[in-house]
């Protein structure tokens, strides 16, 4: 008898998920892009999913044999795989298109509802407010700090032993993880070596939260798996990511409240912009949480990736090295570096936007489609209630319109070539209105720690480039470590 509703509630299951994958007019619609042949209920999760260092090979062969803007079924969620700049643009570039997609629920549920997860009015409000707290007259504060933490990088740098091949990203993501700990949540604790002293209990948790999720985005079993863990958490929430987090909101608003009418002549931090409003501290929390992870992890992949690059091209890093030269003469960055000299840093900024194109930090998004969208370049119709997954890494990789795509040319964005560019073919930071927020904010971070790091030291590698892997996750970075060399350049 127990068999027999076993094998009954399987059988309506599969019905059931027949039904959904070909008889809905969702289904009909969606079945006419290109992609493999569809099986009841686990439908092509099979084609991409497997070791997440291997996702990016897998969706690279799909997008050979079914074209740039084709179909998965993830079970029974139907799911675009976008890797072609017409579509991107038309959906991102949409006010409408905004809405995240399930990938995202996994990510949520381990950083709340802040800014890069919420919906509808809370996020339109929430961004309204925040775009203030990275607006113009907020840079000279922040370009100070990036200065200051990019002198301690340079000090710790000097502390590796010479012509030791070493792994960078962990300085990296200190130093960039201390930088927005300083300039976006006004916590100055930070020691000489540039460490954050309590470091790094709220950087480990960052660590261990980003790895948990990679890899859940594409995978349905993951997404079991990480449920689980929740229920783990609830239990110790208090000496959660979570938990410390909220602990350093309330210190701030303690020390905040104490200080009060104390002119103290220091920035005006996001933390501040927050407390503006009457918020929940669970809230004011989300927040904090995602801009540190956001703000930190993305940018120490991109140092660490244009490092390798530039290590990897030596040529390329001469021309860097020459243009630091004639901004700050044969002895090097003495004072702090200011907007005046970070215009004059065209080739550098060339250098970064490649990487950004041929290691993007963040390597796929997803938006959930809310309305029938026409494609206005071939006859297909993205039904609603249909997730679309803009995967950047093999837009950017795209050869119709980066020739020899895996090539390190700085020169693919020149000012004449950006023109060239069809929009949304390169866009590490997204496109439309729901954009990276902190796109300028890490256009000067990067620039302003590359210079202090290449001014000061010759970088070399012997790990090469068709050797790299990512991985594939929200943020992503190199799945072995970048190994590289550092030589003092007056001894060059
Ligand atoms: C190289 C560095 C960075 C890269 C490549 C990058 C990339 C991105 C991308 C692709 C998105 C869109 C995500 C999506 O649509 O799902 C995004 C959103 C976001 N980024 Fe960045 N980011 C970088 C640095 C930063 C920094 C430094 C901050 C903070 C200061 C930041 C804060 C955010 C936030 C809060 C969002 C959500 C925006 C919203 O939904 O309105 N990012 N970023």
């Amino acid at each position: 008898m127990f068999l027999t509703i076993i094998f009954f509630n399987i059988f309506i299951g599969t019905l059931w998920s027949i039904y959904q994958q070909r008889f809905t007019s969702r289904a009909k619609k969606f079945n006419k892009f290109p992609g493999a042949p569809i099986y009841p209920v686990v439908g092509n999760v099979f084609e991409v999913l497997g070791d997440l260092d291997g996702v990016i090979e897998r969706v690279s062969e799909y997008i050979s044999k079914y074209g740039r803007c084709c179909r998965v079924w993830r079970l029974n969620a139907p799911y675009i795989v976008v890797a072609e700049h017409r579509t991107t643009h038309q959906l991102l570039s949409s006010a409408t298109h905004i809405e995240k997609g399930l990938d995202y629920d996994v990510l949520r549920k381990k950083f709340g509802d802040g800014l890069p997860f919420s919906q509808g009015d809370k996020w339109r409000q929430d961004r309204k407010q925040l775009n203030g707290g990275l607006k113009p007259g907020m840079f000279d504060g922040f370009l100070k700090v990036f200065n200051k933490h990019g002198k301690n990088l340079r000090n710790e740098l000097g502390k590796i032993e010479a012509n030791v091949a070493t792994d960078l990203h962990l300085l990296l993501s200190q130093c960039a993880l201390g930088i927005v700990y300083e300039s976006l949540l006004g916590r100055k604790n930070i020691s000489a070596s540039g460490k954050i002293e309590s470091d790094s209990e709220i950087a480990q948790s960052i660590r261990k939260n980003a790895d948990s999720v990679k890899g859940s985005l594409l995978n349905p079993w993951r997404v079991l798996n990480c449920l689980s863990k929740l229920t783990r958490r609830k239990r110790d929430e208090k000496n959660s990511f979570n938990g410390k987090v909220i602990k350093e909101v309330l210190q701030y608003i303690k020390e905040k409240n104490e200080t009060e009418g104390e002119e103290d002549g220091e920035i005006r931090c996001l933390l501040d912009i927050l407390l503006e409003t009457p918020r929940s501290i669970q809230d004011i929390a989300d927040h904090v949480k995602n801009f540190l992870a956001a703000g930190s992890d993305t940018t120490s992949n991109a140092l660490n990736f244009t490092l390798y690059l530039l290590a990897a091209h030596p040529l390329h890093q001469d021309i860097v090295a020459q243009e630091l030269c004639r901004i700050f003469g044969e002895q090097g960055i003495q004072d702090p570096i200011s907007f005046d000299d970070l215009k004059e840093m065209h080739y550098l900024e060339m250098c970064i936007r490649e990487s950004l194109r041929i290691f993007p930090p963040v390597t796929n998004i997803t938006r959930r489609i809310k309305q029938d969208v026409k494609l206005n370049w071939c006859d297909l119709t993205i039904p609603k209630d249909v997730d679309v997954n803009f995967s950047i890494i093999h837009l950017h990789r795209d050869p119709e319109i980066f020739p020899d795509p895996e090539t390190f040319n700085p020169l693919r964005f020149t000012k004449e070539n950006i023109a060239q560019m069809p929009p949304s073919a390169c866009i590490p930071f997204s496109a439309g209105i729901r954009n990276c927020i902190g796109q300028k904010y890490a256009m000067i971070e990067m620039k302003v720690i590359l210079a202090l790091v290449l001014s000061e030291y010759v970088v070399s590698t012997n790990v090469p480039q068709k050797d790299v892997r990512v991985t594939y996750g929200f943020i992503t970075g190199p799945s072995q470590p970048l190994y590289m060399t550092l030589t003092p350049r007056k001894k060059v």
